[in-house]
């Protein structure tokens, strides 16, 4: 079969569970990952495939079965990088990508912690962006081990550490000038009504939150930065679209001065930042 043909299959076989332009993509992604084609070859090479020689027929029963192509081949895009990933890991976002695009257009050096890193994503893009030297931290380990993967893989100097940001703080590290975040904040409602391949494949332990306190993570982080950072340090948030005021509430309620509400590409509100 040629790859162009092989590619409308997977294409129409996707569409049983995702929408038309979600399972092209998907089925590009499969294509460049495991036959190593781009774009170009996929559409006009004219070389036969053996797929019985490649693992289609067992990846295809992954991707029915709602499993995110990013973690059958191991990595996701992030910032015009691979990073590696694997089931504790958040696969990236682009409001993410967004979030780390607004801190470079205001911040080039000093010290930056990510709390939450996952894959290392926000810590290591940055260190590779610009001269900031940053810090991931995570309470789960094997996460902070991709990371630290990632990070060797594409030359960062960002270093990872244990914790538990819920009780444990910051004073064993340099103070920040900066201190970035996307915690978990999917409240259990939102749960109830999200695609299965979030809600069975990605780890829970980065998604949610109690209905009765979506905002844990942030007024917790909040009350760190507030001790923490250096004068006139910024704190950016990620945050759950229904919660802006409230998010940048805690930042004035505590002292933090020039906030502001960003939206993402969606013109939904998704960064709140503030500087004490
Ligand atoms: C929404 S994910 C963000 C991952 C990554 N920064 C990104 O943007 O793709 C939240 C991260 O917070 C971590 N996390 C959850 N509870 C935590 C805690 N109590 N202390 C530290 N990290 C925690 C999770 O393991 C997860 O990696």
């Amino acid at each position: 079969m040629k790859a162009k043909e092989l590619h409308q299959q997977l294409t129409k076989a996707l569409t049983s569970i995702y929408d038309g332009n979600e399972a092209q993509s998907i089925a590009y992604i499969w294509l460049e990952e495991r036959l190593q084609l781009d774009k170009v070859n996929i559409l006009l090479d004219q070389k036969e495939i053996d797929v019985k020689a490649t693992t289609y027929e067992s990846d295809l029963e992954r991707l029915l079965d709602h499993e995110p192509i990013q973690y059958i081949i191991g990595e996701g895009d992030f910032y015009g990088r691979k990073f590696l990933l694997n089931k504790d890991t958040l696969i990236p976002r682009s409001e993410t990508e967004e979030l780390v695009w607004h801190i470079l257009q205001n911040h080039k050096e000093g010290l930056l912690i990510d709390i939450g890193t996952g894959s290392g994503c926000i810590p290591i893009s940055l260190a590779l962006e610009s001269n900031l030297q940053t810090i991931g931290l995570d309470i789960n380990k094997n996460a902070l081990e991709k990371a630290k993967k990632n990070a060797e893989k594409l030359g960062a100097s960002t270093r990872f550490f244990h914790k538990n940001i819920l009780e444990e703080n910051l004073d064993d590290l340099d103070q920040p000038d900066i201190i970035v975040s996307n915690p978990p904040y999917v409240t259990e409602a939102e749960k109830a009504i999200m695609n299965e391949n979030v809600v069975r494949y990605e780890p829970d332990l980065a998604l949610y939150v109690s209905d009765d306190n979506p905002l844990i993570f942030y007024r917790r982080i909040a009350d760190l930065a507030q001790k923490r950072l250096k004068k006139n340090g910024w704190l950016y948030f990620e945050i759950n679209e229904q919660f802006g005021k409230e998010t940048e509430q805690l930042l004035l309620e505590r002292g933090f001065t020039k906030t502001e509400i960003i939206k993402d590409f969606q013109g939904k509100d998704r960064i709140v930042k503030g500087m004490i």
